[in-house]
């Protein structure tokens, strides 16, 4: 922490990157080096070390990866060991693996392809799992899946680390995930596989394919969901008014990807849910951005996924297929804004002050995209812009906003953080065989639930980052009870389905946090 806290004094001025990666590469030493102690100065320190060994330094991290690189981590299967990754899997030296990463690299971040490179990420949201839930690091994996890069300035990198040819496409890269799969699953059949950062045809794909097949679920469609809703429904909190109100807001969503289309499937859900409507009819208040404008039943070659959330233009009146955001906010006067694009900077000054029209007493902008220079706007120009009334989340963090005369505007991180790890650890726990929307739905329950009336009239939607672990054991107990009252409970270890039923609500979270490994040195001579 000494040497830490020196070259925080001694690289004052210098680029926030360079001083980053610097942080970065001490503590990816001491990762090598001693992994207790690592792990015990990151949960003490989460907070200050979450924006280094996770977004955003990660994203640059990855992006340097090659040259970075000096001891391997994880596990890479290329296209070329097609045929061999079942003996691959059985040479991992670990006994057990229960918890796994994997990505193919196609989609970093906001940061598009950065093929093996990506690696980065499955280690970060790893460290994120020891660190928050308490997932043993000897047992966790993280894996890359290389099947190629279509990043031309990787394939001319002569440092590149990865296979230079373009991605596999088709059967044949399906052909790959499938022989993955059914390797660690054949070996570890009780491992929970985290599908990341996959480009959104396979995030959707793959997820389709091994949801009812296979332990797993894709961190960008149902995690970001679950945090995005919690923080939705806080909004809701935060205008004084009651939940049930969700179903009059109107929510704008800016880009229409993996995470997107993840969070408006699961916010009809819930719309739907709550009024007893079907979701057929729930999607009036959601209204959906791409690349083109807004999306209408109007767009040509729409993409499948996005289809369901198309407009009737009758039901937009005075906006065109492919209107812009700035139109389609001053017309609409939406309660939210929230940005899952990838694009830096959109929410503009314009957009920002067209908020101010905003038919909510409190205004809500979730700039989600990461890394911060993917950020939808910053901190400090929606407090500036769309005026101090608002609430504000981005998806890596900001400081809060100093706004004057003692007042602050509070910065709230909108991260799948929050769940992925309370996600993964009640999964492992209830011994479940697959990961159920009601689990998911149960975990952004906890999470919306979390969270203070009187915290939430400060602007604060979600919890400090400081305590990640007691809130990663609510959200698991609710994963774990979820799996139990849809009798998909097999227990873990000595704990059996019977004891998994009979614990109450308290005993489930009090069970869930003695689970959790704790960062101790292990005595080389045990005690006669
Ligand atoms: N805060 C969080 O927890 C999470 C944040 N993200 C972030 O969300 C971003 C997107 O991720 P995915 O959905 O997986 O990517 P994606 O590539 O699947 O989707 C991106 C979408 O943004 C749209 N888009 C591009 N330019 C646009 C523009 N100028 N205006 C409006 N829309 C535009 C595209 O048409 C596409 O629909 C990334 O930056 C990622 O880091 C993703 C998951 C979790
Ligand atoms: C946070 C995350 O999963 C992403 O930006 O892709
Ligand atoms: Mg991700």
């Amino acid at each position: 922490m000494e040497s830490y806290g020196s070259l925080e004094k001694n690289t004052q001025g210098q680029p926030d990157g360079v001083v980053s990666l610097a942080k970065w590469r001490i503590l990816n030493r001491l990762h090598d080096r001693n992994e207790t102690l690592y792990y015990r100065v990151l949960i003490d320190n989460i907070e200050d070390f979450a924006p280094i060994i996770y977004t955003p330094t990660v994203g640059l991290v990855c992006q340097n990866y090659s040259g970075l690189f000096r001891r391997p981590r994880g596990m890479y299967f290329s296209a070329k060991d097609k045929g061999e990754m079942m003996s691959m899997i059985y040479n991992w030296p670990a006994q057990q693996v229960d918890m796994i990463v994997l990505t193919d690299g196609s989609r970093i971040l906001g940061l598009g392809d950065l093929g093996v490179q990506g690696i980065g990420i499955p280690i970060g949201k790893l460290d994120m799992y020891v660190a928050a839930a308490g997932f043993n690091p000897q047992r966790v994996l993280p894996v890359m899946l290389d099947v190629g890069t279509n990043n031309q300035k990787l394939l001319e990198d002569r440092l590149y680390l990865g296979l230079r040819q373009p991605r596999l496409e088709g059967e044949e890269y399906l052909s790959i995930v499938d022989e993955f799969m059914e390797a660690v699953f054949s070996r570890w059949p009780k491992a929970v596989v985290q599908f990341e950062d996959f480009q959104m045809k396979w995030a959707f794909e793959t997820l389709q394919r091994y949801r009812k097949r296979f332990c797993m679920f894709n961190d960008d469609i149902q995690g970001t969901a679950g945090v995005a809703l919690a923080g939705l429904l806080g909004t809701v909190r935060a205008q004084g008014r009651p939940l049930s109100d969700f179903v009059n807001q109107k929510i704008v969503v800016v880009g229409a990807g993996s995470a997107g289309l993840g969070v408006l499937n699961m916010a009809i859900q819930a719309v739907s849910r709550m009024s007893g409507d079907n979701e057929g009819t729930v999607k009036n208040q959601f209204f959906l951005l791409d690349k083109d404008g807004l999306i209408t039943k109007e767009r040509r070659n729409i993409d499948p996924a996005a289809a369901p959330f198309a407009k009737d233009l009758k039901d937009v009146e005075g906006l065109r297929e492919g209107a812009s955001l700035v139109e389609v906010v001053k017309k609409l006067k939406p309660h939210v804004l929230l940005g899952l694009s990838g694009v830096g900077g959109i929410f503009n000054e314009e957009v920002l002050k067209a908020m101010r029209e905003s038919d909510s007493t409190k205004p809500a902008i979730f700039a989600m995209s990461n890394p911060t220079m993917n950020a939808e706007c910053t901190a400090a120009d929606a407090f500036k812009h769309a005026g101090e009334n608002i609430v504000f989340a981005s998806g890596s963090p900001f400081k809060n906003v100093d706004l004057g005369n003692g007042k602050v505007g509070h910065v709230n991180q909108a991260n799948n953080m929050y769940l992925f790890p309370g996600i993964g650890l009640g999964t492992l726990l209830s011994g479940a065989r697959f990961i159920t929307d009601e689990m998911l739905q149960a975990a952004a329950e906890c999470l919306a639930s979390y969270i203070t009336d009187e915290e939430i009239q400060k602007g604060k939607l979600y919890p400090s980052v400081s305590s990640i672990r007691c809130i990663t054991a609510e959200v698991g107990a609710a994963v774990l009870r979820a799996a139990v009252a849809e009798g998909l409970a097999e227990g873990h270890g000595d704990v059996g389905p019977r004891e998994l039923n009979n614990m109450s609500k308290e005993e489930t979270v009090e069970y869930v946090s003695r689970s959790m490994w704790f960062p101790v040195y292990s005595p080389l001579v045990h005690e006669k």
